[in-house]
């Protein structure tokens, strides 16, 4: 496959979005992310968003934008969707059927009051054991670390680590939600909200947007940004229902391998990683499944401050992650991989930045892990 590279990366700075609409979420992240580029909305000729864009997705947003595209793709896998994107852009590049790809994510549950944490799921066809009971997000999650407590002695206290993790990058993050560094014991004794997780073990709901700006290699090479290449990408689906009971590993197990096989490259090369953090329990099984530790030490792993930038031997979710910064629209895929960009063009948070990062993994979740879920990883360099 030919090269595609990330050349234009922007966060929506909101995290609650009162009088803007969702299209306007859309629109003002993607002109963030071409500025970055220094490429203009008539450049694109390759167009990207899921479930949370307005109206019927593409076909709303390119009138919207005015865009005129020669390729499109609306693949909803919920929070994963967006590196589903990046690695579906990388082959519509690399075959010719655009040269300036565009994605989008945006959404504003906070503005409209949402609280998926506490919202039942709606029933689907795949979750037939599980929607008579209507669990909320979080009641499933809740299981999962559950499980993973009962079959490998993980503790609420190695969970809370990943949260303090978090509240120590997002300090330094001007647009965080929560700046607040918070400890151990801060995390446990927060309200449980789905046993064993406490409120401080969720995400945070908040709005805003993101987008993504990938090109050709022509293309990246007459831009003025550093440049960021699609070393390998996996996707998985996982079921976990039908009788097919494993709530402790995921499909992560399965797109982990996928991208590492497609870079060439093991967990031990990569020197910052962003992970999908909906729940403190989503990030452990994820680094488990990745292959950075044996499947039930995640939480020895995770513990003592080792995803701390500075400190731990894995620097993660430097921006705060969904646990502190930014979780919008409630799917955290397209934050991982702006973060990722940043760390790799060292344009993180001097106090996060990792020095010589040059090898970066981003790692998507959605669904959730109790039943079906999609799995997207991307591993990403800095030439
Ligand atoms: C694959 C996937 O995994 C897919 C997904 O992404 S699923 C994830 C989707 N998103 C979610 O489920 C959102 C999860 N979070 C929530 O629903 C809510 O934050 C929550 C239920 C955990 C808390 O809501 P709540 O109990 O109503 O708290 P709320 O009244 O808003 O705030 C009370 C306090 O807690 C704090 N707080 C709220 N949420 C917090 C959080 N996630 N972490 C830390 N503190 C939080 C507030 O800042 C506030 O602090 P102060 O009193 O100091 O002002």
């Amino acid at each position: 496959m030919s090269a595609a590279y990330i050349m234009g990366a922007y966060e929506h700075p909101t995290r609650k979005a009162e009088g803007i609409s969702v299209a306007q979420l859309h629109m003002q992240s993607a002109a963030g992310a071409l500025a970055d580029a220094g490429l203009t909305f008539d450049d694109v000729d390759g167009y990207f968003c899921a479930g949370d864009a307005p109206g019927l997705g593409p076909m709303s947003m390119l009138e919207y934008m005015n865009l005129d595209v020669h390729h499109f793709d609306s693949t909803d896998t919920g929070g994963s969707a967006y590196l589903v994107h990046v690695a579906h852009a990388a082959q519509a590049i690399a075959s010719g059927k655009c040269s300036v790809a565009l994605i989008t994510l945006a959404g504003r549950p906070r503005a409209a009051g949402m609280k998926s944490a506490k919202m039942p799921l709606a029933p689907t066809p795949d979750t037939p054991f599980e929607a008579p009971y209507a669990p909320s997000v979080v009641e499933m999650y809740g299981m999962v670390a559950a499980r993973h407590m009962y079959e490998f002695g993980t503790t609420s206290e190695q969970l809370a680590w990943i949260k303090v993790a978090a509240s120590h990058h997002a300090q330094h993050n001007e647009h965080a939600m929560l700046r607040k560094v918070v400890t151990v014991e801060d995390v446990v004794n927060s309200p449980l909200v789905a046993a064993p997780l406490h409120r401080l073990d969720c995400c945070v709901v908040s709005d805003g947007g993101g987008a993504l700006v990938m090109t050709s290699e022509s293309v990246a090479r007459s831009l003025a940004r550093p440049l960021v290449k699609l070393r390998g990408a996996g996707e998985a689906v996982g079921h976990l229902n039908a009788g097919r009971v494993d709530l402790t590993t995921s499909a992560a197990s399965v797109s982990g391998p996928r991208a590492f096989a497609e870079a060439g490259i093991t967990p031990g090369d990569i020197k910052y990683a962003s992970i999908y953090d909906s729940f403190t329990i989503t990030v452990l099984v994820a680094l488990e499944d990745l292959g950075f530790c044996e499947k039930g030490k995640g939480g020895a792993f995770v513990a003592d401050g080792n995803l701390i930038a500075g400190e731990g031997k894995l620097p993660f979710n430097t921006d705060g992650g969904g646990l502190c910064n930014n979780h919008p629209a409630n799917r955290g895929g397209m934050t991982k991989v702006i973060e990722a960009v940043r760390q790799l063009r060292g344009e993180a948070h001097s106090a996060v930045q990792v020095p010589n990062c040059d090898l970066a993994l981003a790692h998507g979740t959605g669904g959730s892990l109790a039943t079906r879920h999609g799995s997207a990883t991307v591993i990403l360099e800095r030439l």
